[in-house]
């Protein structure tokens, strides 16, 4: 049983993940080789083109929830003419959610708090059209050079990189139309993709994620202007880093979550988790677990300031 794999590989995970998703799916999904998936680049090329062309060697199928994106059957996809010009770019079909539900549209001053590899940095330049400007930040040095040559390569040059740790962005207030935090996570929903995940998950280091984040939203929220839209989101399912972090936003803010109304399928969020209860408007953030739609595991909110 796949439950008892993983219970041999990390028993901690599995004693917390009982009190999360017990079912038998969730594991099944969990060891599942992840679909792939890529998002047309509109900035070089219409989606018609590359699904045309495309379709002659593979067999592709659309996501529901981004007009851009597609699953992918078939070996060979990155050795295509499309992936080296930087027509599609590959990103997990989940994490192609924050960027459409973040309101865009040309013109905008975006901040991107946890920018690198660039998976959304592009998708939210590519929706404002290479127009307006975003600030695609990371703290890590050596995630830097990979962020800036997917930059280039998808031809998106309404983008400004920058190396700091989130938290700097705080003191900017009331700036930023629109702020992406796609925080660090303790990375479950890429068990999926690769067991070292499971192998390396600690709830020690849950715990210190939490605190970050938390520091973090609260930086992204102070930096959005009024009427403007923070969206947080991490590829993980520990209610710490999701649902408490939304929760400690509300809680010491005046922010305002939207419903997050797309065509996907979900998991109710947490309500209560270890005798913490959050408030009832976390109801409206999405959890994604991995069987949901057979993507990876995420969690996505959508924040707005009175
Ligand atoms: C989930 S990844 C971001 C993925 C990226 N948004 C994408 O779509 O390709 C989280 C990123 O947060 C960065 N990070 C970690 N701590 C940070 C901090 N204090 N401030 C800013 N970025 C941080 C990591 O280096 C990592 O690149």
């Amino acid at each position: 049983m796949i439950k008892e794999q993983f219970r041999e590989i990390n028993r901690k995970f599995v004693e917390k993940y009982e009190k999360i998703d017990d079912s038998k799916e969730f594991y099944e999904f969990m060891a599942k080789p992840i679909r792939q998936s890529f998002r047309v680049n509109t900035l070089k090329i219409d989606v018609k083109s590359v699904v045309e062309r495309l379709s002659e060697e593979f067999e592709l199928e659309r996501v529901p929830w981004c007009k851009e994106g597609f699953f992918v059957y078939g070996e060979g996809i990155t050795k295509t003419p499309e992936f080296a010009l930087g027509l599609i770019f590959m990103q997990e079909a989940s994490s192609m959610i924050p960027p459409v539900v973040m309101d865009l549209k040309e013109n905008l001053f975006v901040l991107d708090m946890a920018a690198a590899p660039g998976a959304k940095t592009t998708q939210i330049s590519q929706y404002m059209n290479n127009t307006g400007c975003v600030i695609a930040n990371d703290v890590k040095y050596s995630r830097l050079n990979i962020l800036i040559s997917n930059v280039q390569k998808y031809g998106c040059i309404n983008v400004v990189v920058t190396e700091k740790d989130g938290r700097y962005f705080g003191r900017f207030r009331d700036t930023f139309d629109r702020v992406l935090l796609d925080a660090p996570c303790s990375n479950v929903g890429m068990i999926r993709k690769n067991y070292k995940y499971l192998k390396l998950w600690r709830q020690m280091e849950v715990e210190a994620l939490s605190r970050l984040q938390k520091s973090l939203i609260l930086a992204a929220y102070k930096a959005l202007k009024p009427k403007g839209v923070l969206v947080y989101s991490t590829c993980t399912l520990d209610p710490e880093e999701n649902e408490e972090v939304i929760d400690y936003l509300l809680y010491n803010t005046d922010a305002k979550l939207e419903k997050i109304k797309l065509p996907v399928k979900s998991t109710e969020p947490i309500l209560e988790f270890n005798g913490k209860r959050y408030s009832e408007e976390v109801k409206k953030c999405l959890r994604i677990h991995p069987q949901d739609n057979d993507t990876e595991g995420f969690f996505v909110a959508k924040v707005v300031k009175p």
